[in-house]
């Protein structure tokens, strides 16, 4: 379980007070959930994504991972328990150029401590068939489309069965029908692995397909 207490992220701003840019009172997210977290543009869902994956320190408040403080880890620590838990999906799938689907899948399977090369390949292959990708393995991502790149990130960030995934508005670059598809596909494959899912966005289609909400709402401000 995932829990969140009093969290806070500031910014200095040159010559001023220093600017509350993220705030959480309260959010526990138990194992295997899956959850939107909404909020108008500017409220701190993409700080709060960072925040729980490490990539920036809060300026105050608990991240609890289980019973680990997360917030407490040092640097070594903190990129361990990211390659072994963590799944991250952006919305712009941040693949590598220079390797194909299949290489860009097993990568993240070398991160996550797997040693053999024919498990990386075969993990990697069955996550391609799964999204429907196994006969565009060997294509770099510019041979994709944006919705098939959608899915090799989708496909990466599940290669290790992390219990954590956190997705930044990942259907953002995708047209109506691969938001649908992709979609489908992360929930299904977080639910057969059992991962918790986070999935930051403001688009209403993609809302009404979860189950809860966590609405962030700008820092000193009352809107929703
Ligand atoms: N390093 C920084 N210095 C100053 N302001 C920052 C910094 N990083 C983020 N911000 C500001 O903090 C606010 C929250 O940003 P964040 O990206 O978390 O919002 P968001 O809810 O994800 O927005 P969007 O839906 O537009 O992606 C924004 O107003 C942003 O400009």
């Amino acid at each position: 379980m995932l829990e969140v207490r009093s969290l806070i992220k500031k910014v200095h701003q040159p010559g001023g007070e220093p600017l509350t840019i993220a705030q959480v009172e309260h959010l526990f997210v138990a194992a295997g959930e899956q959850l939107i977290i909404a909020g108008p543009s500017g409220s701190g869902k993409t700080t709060l994504l960072h925040m729980i994956a490490g990539l920036t320190a809060p300026t105050a408040g608990e991240l609890f991972w289980d019973k680990k403080r997360l917030d407490l880890l040092s640097a070594g620590e903190r990129d361990t328990w990211r390659a072994h838990n963590l799944g991250y999906i952006f919305q712009n799938f941040n693949l590598l150029n220079s390797l194909s689907a299949v290489e860009n899948i097993m990568v993240a399977a070398a991160f996550g401590g797997e040693k053999r090369q024919d498990r990386r390949h075969q993990k990697s292959m069955n996550l391609l068939l799964q999204v429907g990708l196994a006969d565009k393995a060997a294509y770099k991502p510019n041979r994709l489309s944006t919705g098939e790149q959608q899915r090799v990130a989708v496909a990466r960030a599940l290669v290790n069965k992390p219990a954590l995934i956190l997705a930044d508005e990942p259907t953002a670059s995708l047209d109506r029908d691969n938001v649908k598809l992709v979609l489908k596909l992360l929930q299904a494959l977080c639910a057969a692995n059992h991962s918790t899912l986070l999935l930051a966005t403001h688009d209403q289609e993609v809302i009404a397909g979860f189950p809860r909400i966590f609405a962030m709402r700008r820092p000193g401000r009352n809107e929703v």
